[in-house]
């Protein structure tokens, strides 16, 4: 799987701080992922045109199977990255934006500030499922992954679970995860190695 992943920060991107929004999704996909993939990075300002840029970039050229950006996703005047996720999708997801939202209320009271949201972009022979994540670098556990209690009990289903077969409808690679950090749901149908 090719995983694309756009860190959008006017700070960050300037040097004024040091980037953690891609250092802390490498490190989710390297502790969740059990079948090959590899990233291919940005980090942009929240400029909309440079935002659907990279988007159009990592799906047409790059040949990504999921990309995510974290940042932007709130309501100041500089915050884009619904709009140029929008402006670059054939079709919308609203199941993910409204189940990270949902999880990420029982986190932080100011969820309900994020306007993220997922698509799909398709081209003739590919086709990239897009997800918005916050700005906040812990947003990045939170949301791919749900709450989880001490003894390591899902309480609330994390999006993630319901990526891979997303990408599987889609046409991409068959996606396999470390079910300590995230048991993905297929229907049985779908799945490749029936459970015994
Ligand atoms: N890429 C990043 N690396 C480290 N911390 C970040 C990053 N993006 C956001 N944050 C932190 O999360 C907070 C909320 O993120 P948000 O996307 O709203 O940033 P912002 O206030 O628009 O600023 P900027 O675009 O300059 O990062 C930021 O104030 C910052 O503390
Ligand atoms: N899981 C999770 N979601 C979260 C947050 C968080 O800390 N954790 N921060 C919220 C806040 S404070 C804001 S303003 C919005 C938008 O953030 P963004 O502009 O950084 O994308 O995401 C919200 N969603």
């Amino acid at each position: 799987m090719r995983i694309g992943l756009i860190s959008i920060s006017d700070r960050a991107s300037a040097g004024i701080y040091i980037d953690q929004g891609i250092p802390a999704l490498r490190d989710w996909f390297t502790s969740a992922l059990s079948s090959p993939w590899i990233m291919v990075t940005r980090l942009i300002a929240d400029e909309r045109p440079a935002i659907e840029a990279a988007l159009i970039e990592l799906v047409d050229l790059e040949d990504c199977d999921l990309v995510l950006t974290t940042g932007g996703t709130g309501p100041a005047r500089r915050d884009v990255t619904p709009e140029a996720t929008l402006a670059v999708a054939t079709k919308e997801m609203p199941g993910f934006g409204e189940q990270m939202r949902q999880i990420s209320l029982k986190f932080v009271p100011t969820a309900i500030l994020s306007r993220q949201v997922a698509v799909i972009r398709e081209t003739p022979d590919h086709a990239a499922l897009i997800m918005n994540l916050p700005g906040q670098p812990k947003s990045i556990r939170e949301t791919l992954e749900g709450l989880k209690d001490a003894d390591g009990k899902q309480l609330v289903a994390g999006i993630f679970a319901a990526v891979p077969y997303c990408i599987d409808l889609i046409g991409g690679p068959y996606i396999e995860t470390n079910p300590s950090v995230c048991t993905v749901f297929r229907p049985k149908s779908a799945l490749r190695v029936q459970p015994s």
